[in-house]
């Protein structure tokens, strides 16, 4: 039986279905079979706005024409070199050739529909959702199921880029997005932003006070000092990170290899908003607060982005404490049990993230790394920074004092950060030797205005009451789009780590087998399923003993993957072949970030080098499993 294919601009087999069984008007509330269940946040807007979504993308998604493997063009783009690859994708150079008068370069992030590959579990709690609606599932294949929530994920992706890029004419801290190539029966998806010749940010060098190629370009200037660039970054990135907050958008996941180093621009940008979230008040749904149904959806959507607020989203080192405590009842002397409220302010959680960035800049090296995930957790929410004396500088403090503050409440907002930034001019004299006597003292008053008051900014859900729920502190999971199901909700099932304890997804499937791959074909014989989800889950349940508890160990279900390599490329004037290939590799090693989930031993997390295959047994496995007794 022919199925209708998923693509960004058109809804699946499944979707259409659920959309059958549906009334239109009361979605929200219907959509939630049983009022004691919070649908995931993401769940919500593809029920209910996927339509606005669409026709709003619709301008910026340009079928697949013409795609030419031998001669590397996909409509009218020349494929040149690779300069990285993430998670779901690997990202080229390319040149545009839609007008010939221009070398106009870009860059194309391929991403194939089929990746990455869901465990036998995640399919069949996505099974089990879709079959709350009474739709028929029987007919459904891993392929077709993989595609819908592959293509339900990118396209909230490319609609976050495409608002950040266009609402409010954008803002040039963050990467602009272009167009988007999809058709109905391609097998990936083509995103097109602009191109940041310098690649992505790189921080980690010999010594530390010597300063990267990459940063001194961006200054022009070869004697530039560590700070003079720590500031360069702050000032840059706190500007994107402003924007974001005044479109409602909390990005998630800032770390240096989402941020992108603009060589012609001077510029560093921040990219990659594949975790980034929408507050409610920015999504595009109409409230009239006198409209009883509309007010209890308002409700009801508040919560669920509360929970997602709740959720450990991106890379371990960079994660906020107040996101990864896993003391559930308070009990612990440590310091994690100080802040155990919930995340009220996810702006704050970037603020953190670019803390830790602008750390590894100043310091080269990680504020908290611990020999493992869990560990590293640990260090988040315990270990208090000190800084040396002659460490002792305005931008250090704001960093490790300011920032990396664990207490959400009262670290410093990106408000704050602008407004001191713009009191003291400190772009214009960006060392610290050269602040003068009046810049000295309005950072006294700065200090001690953020250290006496609470957070300064309005929360979006302040009249929201927190959901009772300790494991929402405690676990995590990946951004569950359209599934429906929290996977936070659940127990961690065994297979779930196994699946994910995989060596990094290879961006297509032309390009060999992967071993979530490989752990999904053993259990489907290589071929495709059609399966009720009664009969997989109870197989499901049987083959995969519970653990019962919830357990950190779902943040290694989310994996962030560093980039192979950025090459720069500057020259304008060069030829095409030039253009598209790399001779001005970077003469330094690229950092590369672990993905977490294949990770046990943390210091393994940074590389300078190949990559290191983990070679985790179950015994280890179960070893990290009971590293804290809490779990056992
Ligand atoms: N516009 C661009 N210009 C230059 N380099 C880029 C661009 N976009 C991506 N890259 C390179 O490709 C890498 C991966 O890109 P991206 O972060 O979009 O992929 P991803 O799959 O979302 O990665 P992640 O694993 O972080 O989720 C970046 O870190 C960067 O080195």
């Amino acid at each position: 039986m022919g199925h209708q294919l998923p693509s960004l601009l058109a809804d699946s087999d499944i979707t259409l279905r659920i959309e059958q069984k549906q009334h239109s008007v009361n979605k929200l509330v219907t959509s939630i079979p049983n009022s004691q269940w919070i649908p995931a946040y993401h769940t919500l807007i593809e029920r209910n706005i996927s339509r606005t979504i669409q026709s709003d993308l619709k301008p910026f998604i340009r079928p697949i024409i013409r795609f030419e493997p031998s001669e590397m063009m996909v409509n009218d783009f020349k494929i040149g070199s690779t300069i990285g690859s993430g998670q779901f994708g690997k990202v080229f150079k390319a040149l545009d050739k839609s007008d010939p008068k221009r070398k106009h370069i870009v860059a194309l992030k391929r991403i194939n529909k089929l990746k990455p590959k869901y465990s036998m579990n995640q399919l069949m709690r996505q099974i089990a959702y879709w079959k709350q609606f009474n739709i028929e599932t029987d007919d459904l294949d891993v392929d077709l199921i993989t595609r819908t929530m592959n293509v339900d994920r990118c396209r909230w992706e490319i609609y976050l880029m495409k608002r950040m890029t266009y609402d409010n004419k954008g803002n040039s801290h963050i990467v602009k997005f272009i167009q988007c190539l999809d058709s109905l029966n391609s097998k990936d998806i083509w995103i097109v932003t602009e191109w940041c010749n310098l690649g992505e940010l790189q921080w980690k060098r010999p010594n530390t006070e010597s300063t990267l190629n990459q940063w001194q370009q961006i200054l022009n200037d070869k004697n530039i000092s560590v700070m003079e660039f720590a500031i360069k970054a702050l000032d840059d990135l706190s500007k994107g990170l402003q924007f974001l907050n005044e479109a409602g958008c909390i990005h998630r996941d800032i770390k240096p290899s989402n941020i992108l180093v603009d060589g012609n621009q001077k510029k560093l940008k921040i990219s990659d908003f594949g975790c980034g979230l929408l507050i409610p008040e920015s999504l595009p749904f109409k409230y009239d607060p006198s409209n009883e149904i509309k007010l209890k959806q308002l409700d009801i959507i508040n919560k669920c982005f509360e929970k997602e607020l709740n959720k450990i989203i991106g890379t371990p080192a960079f994660v906020p404490p107040e996101l990864c405590k896993f003391t559930s009842d308070g009990s612990t002397e440590d310091e994690c049990s100080k802040h155990k409220s919930l995340v009220k302010d996810g702006f704050k959680l970037d603020v953190w993230s670019l803390g830790v960035t602008l750390h590894c800049i100043i310091f080269n090296k990680l504020p908290f790394s611990g020999e493992n995930e869990f560990d590293t957790y640990h260090l988040i929410n315990s270990q208090t920074l000190t800084l040396d004396k002659k460490d002792d500088t305005w931008l250090s403090k704001l960093v490790v004092t300011k920032m990396l503050e664990k207490n959400p409440d009262i670290r410093v907002s990106i408000k704050d950060i602008r407004n001191l930034i713009h009191k003291n001019k400190l772009k214009k004299s960006p060392s610290m030797n050269k602040i003068g006597g009046n810049a000295k003292k309005s950072l006294k008053k700065f200090w001690k205005k953020i250290s006496s008051s609470k957070s300064t900014e309005k929360l979006s859900l302040k009249e929201t009451k927190p959901i009772d729920d300790p494991n929402l502190t405690a676990i995590s999971s990946n951004t569950s789009f359209s599934s429906g199901l929290d996977v936070s909700d659940e127990p961690i099932n065994i297979t779930d780590f196994i699946d994910s304890l995989t060596t990094n997804l290879p961006v297509s499937s032309d390009e060999g087998g992967d071993v979530s791959n490989r752990a999904l074909t053993s259990q489907e014989n290589g071929t495709k399923t059609r399966r009720s989800s009664s009969s997989s889950s109870s197989s499901s349940s049987q083959s995969t003993p519970s653990l019962g508890v919830p357990t950190p160990i779902k943040n290694m279900i989310k994996i962030k993957a560093s980039p192979e390599k950025s090459n720069n490329d500057n020259r304008q004037d060069a030829t095409e072949t030039d253009l598209l290939t790399d001779k001005n590799l970077p003469n330094h090693p690229t950092i590369k970030m672990k993905p977490s989930k294949n990770i046990i031993n943390f210091k393994n997390y940074i590389q300078d080098d190949k990559d290191v295959e983990s070679s985790d047994t179950i015994d280890q496995i179960k070893d990290y499993l009971n590293y804290k007794g809490d779990f056992t």
